[in-house]
């Protein structure tokens, strides 16, 4: 039998509001057992880049990335957010530690290649270390991951935060019985997405496939399907999406394969 881990990955509305952030670090604090926190922090890059008088632009839910706002999401991710929540979580008696994918070398990406789009620095993800996060996990240590990787040659790379949960839940599934939670600002997957209390209780990619042809799955919801998909695939034993106030995962969308 192996040990469990809970991964729980947090998403942009949840980290800009400081209540919401707060409510969510109590109850992560509050889980048993061994865990690692993904954040992402979006909202937050897309306000200051605003700030800064750097114009956002996401196609297909990826943010492009050129040099002036790599340098902005290095701040937010790896800075402002990422220590915020080590912060809080240390404050609150969890021993965190907060990790960029350069960090001990954890996340390591390829810049995204150019086909239709040109993403910038973009990283898709290649290879994920996990005995540096198992060593740390076993020391009681609380990784929290911030959705920057590096490229091997000095360089980092903006990666969606969501594809780093899903890829570091996989990586350690070999190691431990990995839940990964996505957590947001809705109750879970919803039929219709202004009325939170439609959440579908199973999803399988048939249904998937069949949702996005309805329209009732779009947006950001669609990658972040996909990892919650290959996560399962690969042997991630449990995959739920969910509404932050709710990581007990009682309640919310379980991911069948
Ligand atoms: N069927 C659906 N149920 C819930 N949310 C949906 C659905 N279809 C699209 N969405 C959208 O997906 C968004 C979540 O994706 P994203 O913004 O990438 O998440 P995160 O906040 O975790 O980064 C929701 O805020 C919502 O607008
Ligand atoms: C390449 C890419 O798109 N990276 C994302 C990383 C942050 C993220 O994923 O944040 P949320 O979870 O809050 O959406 C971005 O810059 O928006």
């Amino acid at each position: 039998m192996k040990e469990k881990l809970t991964i729980i990955k947090v998403g942009g509305k949840i980290v800009e509001e400081t209540d919401t952030l707060n409510r969510l670090l109590s109850d992560f604090s509050a889980v048993p057992g061994y865990k690692l926190l993904v954040h992402g922090g979006g909202r937050s890059a897309t306000r200051i880049a605003a700030q800064l008088g750097i114009e956002s632009r996401m196609v297909n839910g990826r943010r492009i990335t050129d040099a002036e706002t790599l340098k902005v999401v290095t701040m937010v991710y790896g800075g402002l957010v990422n220590k915020n929540i080590v912060a809080g979580l240390q404050g609150k008696g969890v021993n965190a530690v907060g990790l960029t994918g350069a960090d001990m070398g954890v996340i390591r990406s390829d810049k995204r290649p150019v086909k239709d789009v040109d993403y910038g620095f973009v990283g898709d993800v290649k290879e994920v270390r996990a005995d540096v996060l198992v060593q740390l996990i076993r020391q009681g240590i609380v990784p929290v991951m911030a959705p920057l990787t590096y490229d091997g040659a000095g360089g980092l790379l903006n990666t969606n935060a969501d594809t780093i949960a899903g890829e570091t839940a996989k990586a350690l599934s070999e190691a431990f019985d990995v839940t990964l939670m996505y957590c947001f600002e809705k109750k879970g997957v919803l039929h219709d997405e202004n009325d939170d209390d439609s959440v579908i209780p199973v999803i399988t990619p048939d249904l998937f496939r069949q949702y996005v042809d309805e329209g009732v799955i779009q947006g950001g919801m669609i990658p972040k399907l996909e990892n919650s998909f290959s996560a399962v695939e690969a042997g991630v034993i449990q995959v739920i999406i969910t509404s932050a106030s709710a990581i007990d995962g009682k309640s919310g969308t379980i991911i069948k394969k």
